[in-house]
């Protein structure tokens, strides 16, 4: 009487795509822990494009992207670099319409202009390096007088770390410390205001602000 041999040395899976349980959406899922990431975030934000940022808690959102584990080869397609700007911002998701998702490329010593954003959630998660996050007050509306920015926090971040900051908290300008290495992170923005309506660029000295429009 022959009895059947178990599954695993009839097949051999060495090459196969391991198949395990996701915790949150209860299905197999390929060990594609970057796609699930950027499913988790989907799920959280909800399939349809109601968009409310009073409705989302970054709280949840920086939870899902803390317990992801930066590894190159998962986003490593997504990195482009271009060396003649201080960043590149690669979309990886517009999340149903309700939020951008971008890898972010810093070259070596650049960083961004003091900005604000638009209204909206933005959860960073530094993917590679390290980036060095100054906070700023942001003037109160209709204070035209010119005076410097006041620094509210300066904090490096290390990889796999996540921050969250909002028009609430402050302005803030994003920097690559090191001379020689690019840094990558992965920024969050729900709604995606910036990129439909536009935001604000800060002078350090004056406090005055500069509207940029959306960039088609
Ligand atoms: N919010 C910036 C990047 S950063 O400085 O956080 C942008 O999307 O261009
Ligand atoms: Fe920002």
């Amino acid at each position: 009487m022959s009895v059947a041999a178990p599954l695993s040395s009839m097949v051999n899976t060495a090459n196969q795509p391991h198949l395990h349980c996701c915790a949150t959406c209860k299905s197999a899922v390929s060990d594609d822990p970057f796609g699930h990431l950027v499913r988790d975030i989907r799920q959280y934000l909800g399939p349809s494009s109601g968009i409310d940022s009073a409705h989302v808690d970054p709280d949840q959102i920086k939870a899902i992207m803390a317990r992801y584990t930066s590894n190159p080869k998962h986003w490593e397609r997504y990195a482009r670099a271009d060396k003649s700007r201080g960043y590149t911002r690669n979309i990886v998701d517009n999340v149903n319409g309700k939020a951008n998702l971008i890898l972010i490329v810093w070259n070596p010593g650049k960083g961004s202009l003091i900005h604000d954003h638009a209204d909206a959630h933005c959860i960073m998660k530094i993917l590679k390096g390290n980036l060095t996050e100054t906070i700023y007050h942001k003037p109160e509306s209709g204070d035209t007088s010119v005076h410097p920015l006041e620094v509210k926090k300066e904090t490096v971040y290390h990889p796999d770390e996540v921050t969250y900051i909002s028009d609430q908290i402050g302005l803030h300008r994003v920097f690559n410390p090191d001379p020689v290495e690019p840094a990558m992170s992965l920024h969050l923005y729900t709604p995606p205001n910036a990129a439909e309506f536009g935001f604000h660029v800060y002078d350090e000295r004056t406090s005055k602000s500069s509207f940029v429009p959306p960039q088609y």
